[in-house]
């Protein structure tokens, strides 16, 4: 799935261009990796403790916004702001700005995963990461689930550099045209 790859894509880029959130997150991995053999797997009690690991999820969704908003169709003629939207209006609520909100994410272009450490964050009723209200993402907790399960083997048993291609288009839609190139080896 686009959104897996991509925010997984976009977290491999993060974390190399920030060796201290790397560090901090390879830590979390490893700490589980201790009270398990080489081949056990991951289960679910292992992902609900990977507080660092969703805190960089959700920075990486945040600063790539891969959403740009959400659809929505009026039920009744509602007013907002002093305009009237008829009834039966496709609206498209375009959401993508709310990411970079400087009242909302002090220091909005920086990635800092420990800002979501606060977790009533991704609570909050501007967050749209994964959409709002009664049709919000059903998938949120599973994509969330395979991404922090990529990044767990990936970073607990690899290590990558970069070797080109890596021009990234953030807008309109985030990707790598040229595709982002590593060179992966084992730990
Ligand atoms: C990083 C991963 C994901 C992101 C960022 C994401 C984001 C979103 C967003 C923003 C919406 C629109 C919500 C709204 O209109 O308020 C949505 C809807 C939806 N997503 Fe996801 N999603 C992800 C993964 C998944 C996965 C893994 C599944 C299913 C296996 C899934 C299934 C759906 C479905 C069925 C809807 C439509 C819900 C509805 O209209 O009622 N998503 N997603």
């Amino acid at each position: 799935m686009k959104l897996f790859s991509t925010t997984s894509m976009m977290a491999v880029k993060y974390l190399h261009d920030h060796p201290r959130v790397l560090q901090e997150l390879r830590k979390e991995h490893l700490a589980i990796r201790e009270n398990k053999r080489p081949k056990d797997p991951i289960d679910l009690n292992d992902l609900k403790s990977m507080r660092f690991t969703r805190a960089v999820i959700f920075e990486t969704s945040r600063l790539a916004t891969i959403v740009n908003g959400v659809l929505r169709k009026t039920t009744k003629e509602m007013e907002l702001n002093g305009f009237v939207i008829p009834k039966g209006w496709r609206i498209y609520v375009y959401t993508r700005e709310i990411n970079y909100d400087p009242f909302l994410h002090p220091e909005p272009l920086s990635f800092n995963p420990w800002r979501w450490l606060d977790k009533s964050l991704e609570s909050q009723n501007y967050m749209f990461i994964f959409g709002g209200g009664t049709r919000q993402c059903p998938g949120k907790e599973l994509g969330i689930a395979e991404i922090s399960s990529f990044l767990h083997y990936f970073v607990t048993r690899y290590r990558w550099e970069e070797v080109g291609g890596d021009s990234l288009m953030k807008f309109p839609r985030v990707e790598a045209p040229n595709g982002l190139h590593i060179r992966v080896s084992s730990c």
